[in-house]
């Protein structure tokens, strides 16, 4: 039988919670049986120190192939690929200084590196601190940009997914005032077309349902609180049913979700990040997935941040990052 490819999980800011939920996830046995070995891509010194954390004792030992490392705690296992020799190590829970964000960045460019190459078969994120990549030099708001950059894609989608609601962003990272500029129909109608294609390839969805957000209140109630319906949207969603898209709206948003989630829709595909993500994470904060789709490698990502109020005390939990590597097996695997 041949070996599977693995999966790269990025250690994150070694300051946040990153390191400990792989441990804890590792501890949890959450990674066994996968059809994807994990290799993680970070710091074995401070993935050890967060064995601490769980009163574990953890050894290094040297290993060959992608990864150059293992740490064994117990009966346990985890592969890791070296990029970074912090000494002293890193203090969790305290603020991440910019030699932390030149390492989060260089794991994440190692591990998409592989996945291009073909050494690995795809990618999960831990989180890092934006503040700290940039303060390292990183022009990039998040790993979305980052991984799109170097794929040499213009336009992805990040979509946040649970079991009850999956939802795509048209626009991301930005000042919620600069917003309705942000958005075209151009902008609107590729979102839309690749979440449908994305959908379909790697989740088994043959003509995915994409229910699309109005910006405004009442979804502009005939252009008296706003004109980007009529404008933007509407040409959009007709310019996607015209390439055979299931999309449907603009509807207004404070509704639409509790249709969305009684199964009404595979997606829904809104005009900002807290338009998405507050009804995700409200629902799905401790399971949900982040998932850049329009990439040509799989990546997937937790749906929370670095969590420094509580990094270092082993509470976090890991159950993001197991869905988000389960996740990430599973559309390495369909979408091959
Ligand atoms: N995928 C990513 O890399 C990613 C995602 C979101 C935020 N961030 C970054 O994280 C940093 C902090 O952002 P934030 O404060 O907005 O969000 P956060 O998710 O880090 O924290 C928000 C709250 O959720 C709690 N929390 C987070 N993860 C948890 C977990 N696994 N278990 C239990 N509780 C958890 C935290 O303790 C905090 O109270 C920022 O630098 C931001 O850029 C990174
Ligand atoms: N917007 C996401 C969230 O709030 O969970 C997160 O910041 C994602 O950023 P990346 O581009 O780094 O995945």
């Amino acid at each position: 039988m041949p070996v599977a490819k693995p999966l790269i999980i990025t250690m994150g800011d070694p300051t946040g919670v990153g390191p400990e939920i792989i441990v804890k996830a590792l501890l949890a046995g959450s990674f066994d049986g996968l059809s994807h070995p994990p290799v993680v891509a970070g710091d074995p010194r401070v993935l050890q120190q967060a064995a601490a954390i769980f009163n574990r004792q953890a050894q290094i030992r040297a290993a060959s192939g992608l990864a150059d490392q293992e740490i064994c705690i117990g009966e346990r296992t985890l592969a890791v690929k070296t990029l970074s020799h912090f000494d002293p190590l890193p203090v969790p829970g305290r603020a991440p200084e910019a030699s932390h964000g030149r390492a989060m960045a260089e794991y994440i460019e190692w591990a998409c590196a592989r996945c291009r190459d073909g050494s690995a078969v795809g990618m999960v994120t831990a989180p890092i601190s934006k503040a700290a990549i940039r303060a390292a030099g990183y022009d990039f708001p998040g790993h979305t940009e980052l991984l799109a950059k170097r794929c040499g894609v213009e336009r992805v989608v990040m979509m946040l997914a649970g079991a009850r609601l999956r939802v795509a962003l048209v626009t991301t990272h930005l000042p919620l005032r600069s917003v309705p500029q942000a958005l075209s129909q151009q902008e609107i109608f590729s979102t839309l077309r690749i979440t449908d294609s994305d959908l379909t390839r790697y989740f088994g969805l043959k003509a995915p349902r994409l229910a699309v957000t109005a910006l405004n209140p009442h979804a502009g109630e005939g252009c008296l609180f706003g004109d980007e319906e009529q404008r933007l949207i509407e040409p959009a969603i007709r310019e996607a049913q015209a390439a055979g898209i299931d999309a449907r709206g603009p509807f207004s948003a404070d509704t639409l979700f509790h249709f969305a989630v009684q199964g009404r829709y595979d997606a829904v595909v809104c005009m900002y990040h807290d338009q998405a993500l507050i009804p995700l994470k409200l629902l799905h904060f401790d399971d949900g997935v982040n998932v850049t789709l329009g990439l040509p490698i799989v990546r997937t990502s937790v749906d929370h941040g670095t969590a420094h109020d509580i990094a270092g005390t082993g509470t976090a939990s890991a159950d993001s990052l197991v869905a988000a590597v389960q996740m990430a097996a599973r559309m390495a695997d369909e979408g091959s």
